[in-house]
């Protein structure tokens, strides 16, 4: 698992002959055929059985039409793919701590460390209490695949991949949607918002592409971290889960939210690419949403939140 990161892959190669095939069939037959649930499920099985073996099985749900399950648009991946302008992880960059056989929250580790250089005087330790998120508004540096210490290492999570069950189920007014399968406690890592990494420049082009139609997968890599100390700092890389993604893409937008984005480097040496990870933020029990704000946590300014996603193309953003 402490690959979960450690690939370069690039757009480019993403896998479509799938989904070309099936988008070239005419309506009726699409229409006629009960087999895209059972695709879109063995899509799921076949590419996450390597990176995720033991996270529970998906199910496709809907009692709300006669749509099988979600259009067979994308690659469905654990992974960041990296289009052609966005560089692909530079490992000489990368330092593992020497720790071993785990790291300590008191210790000298280095990537306790990094983890420290953002945080307050009133903070410490590892952003991970027993495998649950500590500080929510911090970024989270796990230790890595350069690393001494072993599996069990408190300061890995994310990198162990998805635990609990989740559903994807159709709602009335928003599309498909995430639900809780079991109960998820609070501060529990979900699932990574994976996808393909490009610039600001692209998201702007392909977001207007999407607006038409209503529906975008556009993320803005946007944190306050990313910041600090430079006032001249502009939106580098977004996330587009929409050619490529996981169930984490059918994630709708709430002002009150359940889950939490926390961006999260593992391999990563490069500050302006984390992986965005989706954490519960409070319990999540069975049939509930999940859901998050595309706006970042909420600041109690609820209304001009949903114009805001009305009117501005639905470009999900998470800066303080
Ligand atoms: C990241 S996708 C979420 C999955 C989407 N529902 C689907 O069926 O693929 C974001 C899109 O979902 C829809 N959406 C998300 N939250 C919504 C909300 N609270 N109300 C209405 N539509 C929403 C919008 O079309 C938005 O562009």
């Amino acid at each position: 698992m402490r690959e979960y990161a450690n690939v370069r892959l690039r757009a480019r190669d993403l896998p479509h002959r799938m989904q070309d095939y099936l988008n070239t069939l005419p309506p009726f037959v699409n229409r006629a055929q009960d087999y895209k649930r059972t695709i879109f499920k063995a899509m799921i099985r076949s590419n996450t059985a390597e990176i995720e073996p033991c996270a529970p099985e998906i199910d496709i749900i809907n009692s709300v039409d006669d749509e099988q399950c979600p259009p067979l648009e994308f690659y469905y991946t654990n992974y960041m793919w990296h289009s052609d302008s966005v560089p692909t992880l530079d490992a000489s960059k990368l330092k593992g701590c020497g720790c071993y056989p785990v790291c300590l929250p008191d210790s000298k580790c280095s990537c306790l460390k990094r983890q420290q250089d953002f945080y307050d005087e009133t903070m410490s330790g590892f952003n991970y209490s027993q495998g649950r998120l500590k500080y929510e508004e911090y970024p989270i540096f796990e230790c890595n695949a350069l690393c001494g210490c072993d599996e069990d290492c408190r300061n890995r999570v994310v990198q162990h991949g998805r635990k609990h069950a989740i559903n994807i189920e159709k709602t009335k007014e928003k599309g498909w949607g995430v639900f809780a399968a079991e109960h998820i406690p609070a501060k529990t890592f979900v699932g990574i918002y994976s996808g393909e990494f490009i610039t600001d420049v692209e998201g702007e082009t392909r977001g207007k592409i999407y607006h038409l139609g209503s529906r975008t997968y556009l993320f803005d890599i946007d944190f306050w971290h990313l910041k600090k100390g430079k006032e001249d700092w502009e939106v580098k890389y977004c996330v587009d889960a929409f050619h490529a993604g996981n169930f984490t893409r059918y994630l709708n937008h709430s002002c009150e939210p359940n889950c939490l984005l926390v961006p999260v480097y593992i391999n990563e040496p490069d500050l302006e690419k984390p992986m965005l990870a989706i954490f519960t933020s409070k319990d999540v029990y069975v049939h509930q949403e999940l859901c998050f704000s595309y706006f970042g946590p909420p600041d109690g300014e609820q209304e001009e939140d949903v114009s805001r996603l009305l009117e501005h193309g639905f470009v999900i953003s998470y800066s303080k």
